[in-house]
């Protein structure tokens, strides 16, 4: 479908074209005057017809003559030199990782293919089978009560014997009164105060009571409901309803699979290199706290966000951390995605960055780390062809189906500078 939308002669396009005239018949163009920088860009890529244009988004897999494959099979490419960027020299010289900075944000670092195929096919796996499951929660516990072995186990065991699918029931009947409804839709958007170290004590002691279950929501066989499957939390346990952890519940584990990847990431960087002599950068009492990363990084929370193809991430920052520097590593897997990162604010012009399956991201630093990004739009058809269902390996075919329409991100983050010790803080 997506191919014949870049095609102006198609009936595809035609068509689009006919129901986005009918559907923007009666809207006031000045709209786009009240936009700020972010939002107007987050409009152009989220734009159905025409396609948007991604002729100035960074696509750095374009430099990589063995990803070309993967770049053909999907219509969606961006350009290498989109941007101005510079590449790294790496300290783990061993690996045929790349990375790349960019001046327009400091702090960003991102690794192209970053994972082997193999790599990726195992975090997906990951991801489905063993995290997105009890006592990780996700976005379905708040209204679902979830079969024990996980939702995506039960779909894989149904798929031979549909009588093994099972309905899963609403946690709130239907006949209780609704409290107050979460609105569907992506991640909601809360404005939380940004986490320090002087305000943690302030912060751990706001209640955090439960989300109401929604009292609307209908029973579902588990084969329907996992493609409402949004995030699955990691580590430390987020409370959605203030935007800030809640150390009460204690720290789930962070596995080892990923912490790995993580460390990997952050260690393959010369952050000499990204942090020179130049660095303006504002590291406040903590000084430049990039010179140790390399040994007391540590992961111990994050998301694992789940995207359909139509499923989009509004401008954030997230702010949540009592370290407001140390790297946040992200990870792209399945289709690929426009991703969005600015400034401070959303007055800052963001840079578009094209992630596909197997590229690293990482966030770090005062600027990176509290700037505005986004995930507009998620390129439709470009599953790269080690994660598709025409695959040599029978055990891979449910992953591949489910991928088919799917980007995976897995994103991990440091709560708590060095040093600083949260049970002796909050109690
Ligand atoms: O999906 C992505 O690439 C970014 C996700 C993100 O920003 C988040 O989970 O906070
Ligand atoms: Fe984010």
């Amino acid at each position: 479908m997506s191919v014949d939308l870049h095609d102006p002669s198609s009936p595809a396009y035609k068509k689009a074209k006919r129901q986005y005239l009918n559907s923007t018949r009666n809207r006031k163009n000045t709209i786009e005057l009240d936009w700020t920088p972010f939002r107007a860009a987050e409009k152009r890529f989220k734009a159905r017809f025409p396609p948007p244009d991604l002729s100035d988004v960074l696509d750095l897999a374009l430099l990589d003559g063995a990803r070309t494959p993967e770049v053909q099979a999907g219509v969606w490419k961006g350009s290498s030199n989109a941007l101005d960027y510079r590449e790294l020299t790496l300290r783990a010289s061993s690996s045929n990782t790349k990375a790349f900075i960019t001046p327009r944000i400091p702090g960003l670092v991102i690794l192209p293919g970053f994972l082997s195929p193999g790599k990726q096919r195992e975090l997906v796996q990951w991801s489905l089978v063993d995290h997105a499951r009890h006592p990780n929660e996700t976005n379905l516990d708040i209204h679902y009560i979830l079969p024990e072995e996980g939702l995506w186990n039960v779909v894989e065991r149904a798929r031979g014997d549909t009588s093994q699918d099972v309905y899963v029931q609403p946690r709130a009947s239907t006949s209780e009164l609704s409290a107050t409804e979460e609105p569907s839709g992506p991640r909601q958007l809360v404005n939380n105060t940004p986490a320090t170290p002087d305000n943690f004590s302030a912060l751990s002691a706001t209640p955090k009571p439960p989300s109401a279950p929604s009292t609307t929501v209908p029973p579902l066989p588990a084969s329907a409901l996992i493609c409402k499957l949004r995030w699955a939390n990691i580590g430390w346990y987020y409370h959605w309803g203030t935007k800030q952890y809640d150390f009460t519940k204690g720290k789930g584990k962070i596995d080892s699979v990923l912490a790995d990847v993580c460390r990997d990431a952050v260690n393959a960087v010369d952050w000499d290199q990204v942090y020179g002599p130049d660095d303006m950068s504002d590291w406040g009492e903590s000084g430049p706290e990039w010179k140790t990363w390399s040994t007391d990084y540590e992961p111990d929370a994050g998301i694992v966000n789940f995207y359909q193809t139509k499923d989009t991430l509004m401008a954030h920052v997230d702010r949540s951390e009592v370290c407001a520097t140390s790297p946040l590593v992200s990870v792209s897997l399945g289709n690929a995605a426009v991703f969005l990162i600015g400034g401070l604010t959303r007055d800052t012009t963001p840079v578009p960055i094209l992630l596909r399956s197997g590229d690293a991201v990482i966030m770090s630093g005062p600027a990176c780390r509290r700037a505005f990004h986004g995930v507009p739009r998620i390129l439709e058809n470009t599953l790269p062809r080690h994660l598709g269902a025409e695959s040599d390996e029978p055990e891979w075919v449910p992953f591949g189906e489910y991928m088919a329409t799917t980007r995976i991100n897995i994103n991990v983050r440091q709560v708590f500078p060095k040093g600083f010790n949260p049970v002796q803080v909050g109690g």
